[in-house]
């Protein structure tokens, strides 16, 4: 389910895709995974090397443990959602998560920095296929956490419907609740 369908093509960056190199500001500044004025996020800030993917690094830290000293896994289960839910943001449509498939594969100890990877296999209809990686110490160590991701492509209004409009207006000016 989270495979793109044989015949999908892979991406290409989207022509208002911020260049190569850029940061990726907040989409929400209350979001539990990047809002710069949540009290107890993760804070995840992040860039994107190529307008196709985007690359983070996320320090664990005392209040996101499980076992003692060890990361929770719904922490960095959480980690994945965001940085794959910032790399289809790239493509400048909003996107929700549908399903999220995790593996873990190695403890992370409280203090480790993972370096996180995400990027998308491929877009059909509403259905984008993404995966994402949390690699400890360095870009290039061990693999720590694995996702791969199912979004789904929703109109702004699913935001403004289910949840608060006016938080939106007042982050996304370009969005109008009555257009
Ligand atoms: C202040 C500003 C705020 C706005 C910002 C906007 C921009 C964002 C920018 C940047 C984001 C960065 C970071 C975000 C990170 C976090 C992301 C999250 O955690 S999102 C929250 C968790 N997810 C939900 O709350 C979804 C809840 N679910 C739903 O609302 C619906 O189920 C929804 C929209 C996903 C689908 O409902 P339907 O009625 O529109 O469509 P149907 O027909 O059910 O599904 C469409 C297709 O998808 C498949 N599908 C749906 N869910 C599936 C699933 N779980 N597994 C497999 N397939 C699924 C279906 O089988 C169907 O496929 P077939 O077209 O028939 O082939």
């Amino acid at each position: 389910m989270t495979t793109p369908p044989s015949g999908t093509e892979p991406p290409k960056p989207h022509p208002d895709a911020p260049a190569p190199g850029s940061a990726l500001g907040t989409h929400y500044s209350g979001c539990f995974g990047c809002g710069v004025d949540h009290p107890t996020g993760l804070h995840i800030s992040a860039f994107t090397p190529d307008g196709l993917s985007v690359e983070a690094e996320f320090v664990v830290g005392e209040p996101h443990q499980g076992a003692p000293l060890l990361a929770h896994g719904g922490v960095l289960a959480t980690a994945m959602d965001e940085v794959i839910g910032m790399s289809v943001w790239l493509f400048r449509k909003p996107y929700v998560t549908g399903r999220l498939e995790t593996d873990f594969l190695l403890p992370v100890p409280v203090g480790t920095t993972l370096h996180l990877r995400a990027w998308c296999n491929g877009i059909s209809g509403r259905k984008a296929y993404l995966e994402a990686e949390g690699r400890i110490g360095a870009p290039d160590g061990p693999v720590a956490v694995r996702a791969a991701a199912l979004f789904i492509e929703v109109e702004m209004e699913h935001f403004a419907r289910h949840g608060d409009a006016e938080a939106i207006t007042a982050e996304h000016h370009d969005f109008e609740v009555n257009p």
